[in-house]
């Protein structure tokens, strides 16, 4: 091992971690059971596909399953292995930043601005490529670390489960379209080439107490279904549903609201729906919009880490509104009729470019 244990210990320790302050403005998320979805719970499906038509996040107990409990094992591996990546020199890290068009690799913090006065973020993101991780080696199309390279099966194991409870909650949410389930899995297969990934985050400690700096600003996930596993407080979802929210300045101008912080639970991951979801089901469903600030309190004083997993539809996947009796005509749909329709990785590469994202190749 490259690194004393003392280190990593000093970089990413739950134990640690002070609890998350009482009194502060919290959403009140519900908890579903993995192990009642794995079951195929009526009352629990029912509960999903309430929650994803209104908020979009929810808590997901993952004990009491295997992939429930290989998830929380190995998100802290992962997150281990961000805090010795993260670690190495800025002259290394900077060596596996996105080529073309590619999403994956490394983010330096203040690659996005999240303000019109051009404030940056001030998160570190490692975007690991499912494709890379759980395909032949040979087949990888990206280069890695060797922190990353040495640990490949913890994220191959961490993949596979997440992946696999990402489609669970997609059968359920067919379910409730009236969409044969069959038609959502066949459009984000595993072995099939996709955005998919790992994200691993840092975030800086706290550096004031009043206006704090914002480490991932307002988004909502490009996705289908993102899987959270984060440790300290930090995240926060806008308090009223974001549906076509206009925005100023990052912050929902159109519907009132305020911003609410998201508790981390333990043995739960939070989940969250993204936009491939919304606009599948013609905006039946919903992405919640969010954002990541500094720890509250004392929890402030810890470098945050956070470990996503997004599964994204399939690159040759036409990004087209699904058919479904729960799924209304016109709107998007009828918009749609006539107009050449984007793969998703077309698509998502445009939804990254309103972020603010920058490819390589781009002339700005
Ligand atoms: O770090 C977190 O808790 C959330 C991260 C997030 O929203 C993202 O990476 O899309
Ligand atoms: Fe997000």
């Amino acid at each position: 091992m490259p690194h004393a244990e003392d280190q990593l210990e000093s970089e990413f320790t739950p134990t640690l971690y002070p609890p998350f302050p009482p009194d502060l403005p919290e959403v009140e998320l519900e908890t579903i059971s993995l192990l009642k979805l794995l079951a195929n719970d009526p009352a629990e499906t029912v509960r999903v596909f309430e929650i994803c038509k209104g908020r979009g996040f929810f808590y997901l107990s993952l004990e009491g399953t295997p992939s429930g409990q290989t998830i929380l094992e190995n998100s802290q591996k992962i997150a281990h292995i961000g805090s010795r990546t993260f670690d190495l020199p800025m002259s290394e890290k900077l060596n596996y930043t996105p080529k073309g068009q590619s999403l994956f690799g490394y983010k330096v913090a203040g690659a996005t601005v999240t303000d019109k006065a051009g404030t940056k973020d001030t998160a570190e993101f490692f975007n690991v490529s499912k494709n890379d991780m759980i395909l032949p080696e040979s087949e990888m199309k990206t280069a890695w670390p060797s922190t990353i390279l040495q640990e490949r099966s913890v994220f191959t194991d961490y993949i596979r489960c997440a992946h696999e409870t990402g489609m669970l909650i997609l059968r359920v949410i067919a379910q409730g379209l009236g969409v044969d389930p069959e038609e959502l899995m066949k459009r984000h297969r595993i072995n099939e080439l996709a955005g998919d990934h790992v994200r691993i985050t840092r975030g800086p400690p706290r550096e004031k107490e009043e206006m704090p700096e914002i480490q991932t600003p307002s988004h909502t996930d490009f996705g289908t279904i993102t899987l959270l596993m984060n440790w300290l407080g930090g995240l926060q979802v806008w308090s009223n549903s974001s549906r076509s929210a206009t925005l100023n300045d990052g912050q929902p101008t159109d519907t009132s609201g305020t911003w609410l912080w998201v508790k981390p639970k333990p043995g739960c991951a939070i989940i969250n729906l993204g936009d491939a979801a919304v606009k599948f089901s013609n905006g039946v469903l919903c992405s919640g919009r969010h954002r990541v600030i500094p720890s509250p309190g004392t929890q402030g004083k810890w470098p945050r880490y956070s470990v996503v997993y997004f599964v994204r539809p399939e690159d040759a996947c036409p990004m087209q509104v699904l058919k479904g009796s729960g799924i209304p005509e016109g709107g998007e749909a009828e918009n749609e009729k006539g107009k050449p329709v984007l793969t998703a990785k077309e698509w998502i590469i445009k939804q990254a470019a309103g972020l603010g994202t920058k490819f390589s190749d781009e002339k700005r």
